[in-house]
């Protein structure tokens, strides 16, 4: 399995945002600490999710970053990716681990520790846990588990816990102190003036 970066960006595909342009700020300063994982919207056709994903690759490569896709196994095999992240609506854990194969990175969203255990025992190699907090990225999700949520987790598993939602540089070390090997960003990038700037703060408040 190839080392996993601490920094996860997720592409933002929301009508506006330019997700190749804030992954070439993030890729200039993060480099290897780089994993990019390329979440499309719900109603995007398999075809764009590759034609995103193969770029996505493409840009990745020298740098030697990792590059994961969300919930489409197949566009991850066919594009050439490292692997992939699924959650509750997505292909079980161990069958997407199945689909994927022994070597690839496999993500899985836990928010408690019997679901992350159960993931892992299924083939995880990393969780994916939240929300940490108060997110207006993606609608329709639970309360925010905080950095205790995080702790609770991170306490029940042995594989690396990445925190997602809400989060921002200044909300790093509290996610650190709790467990979190790394963390996963859409808005902290997508949405900053400087991208690259911001990917510089992240990778400092990670210790990177
Ligand atoms: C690193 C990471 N953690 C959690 C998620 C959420 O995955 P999921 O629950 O399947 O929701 P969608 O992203 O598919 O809407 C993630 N993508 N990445
Ligand atoms: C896609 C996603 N999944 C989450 C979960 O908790 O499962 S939170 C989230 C969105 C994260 O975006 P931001 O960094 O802008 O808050
Ligand atoms: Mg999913």
């Amino acid at each position: 399995m190839p080392s996993l970066g601490r920094l996860h960006l997720i592409t933002d595909t929301r009508p506006g945002r330019d997700p190749l342009t804030v992954l070439r700020a993030a890729l200039a300063v993060a480099r290897a600490e780089l994993v990019v994982q390329v979440r499309v919207e719900d109603d995007a056709t398999d075809r764009e999710a590759y034609d995103l994903t193969r770029r996505v690759v493409a840009l990745c490569a020298p740098y030697d970053v990792t590059c994961l896709v969300n919930d489409r196994l197949h566009v991850a095999l066919a594009a050439g990716a490292a692997g992939g992240h699924v959650g509750a609506d997505d292909l079980p854990v161990g069958a997407a681990r199945r689909v994927l194969g022994a070597t690839a990175v496999l993500g899985a969203t836990a928010r408690e520790p019997g679901t992350a255990a159960g993931a892992v025992a299924a083939g995880a190699s990393y969780l994916g846990v939240g929300p940490c907090h108060t997110t207006g990225t993606k609608a329709g999700l639970p309360a925010p588990i905080g950095p205790a949520g995080v702790r609770a987790v991170a306490d029940a598993v042995d594989v690396p816990v990445v925190a997602i939602g809400g989060v921002t540089a200044a909300r790093v070390p509290a996610l650190l102190a709790a467990g979190a090997y790394g963390v996963a960003v859409v808005g902290a990038l997508s949405g900053a003036a400087d991208p690259g700037r911001a990917t510089a703060e992240l990778l400092g408040a990670l210790g990177c």
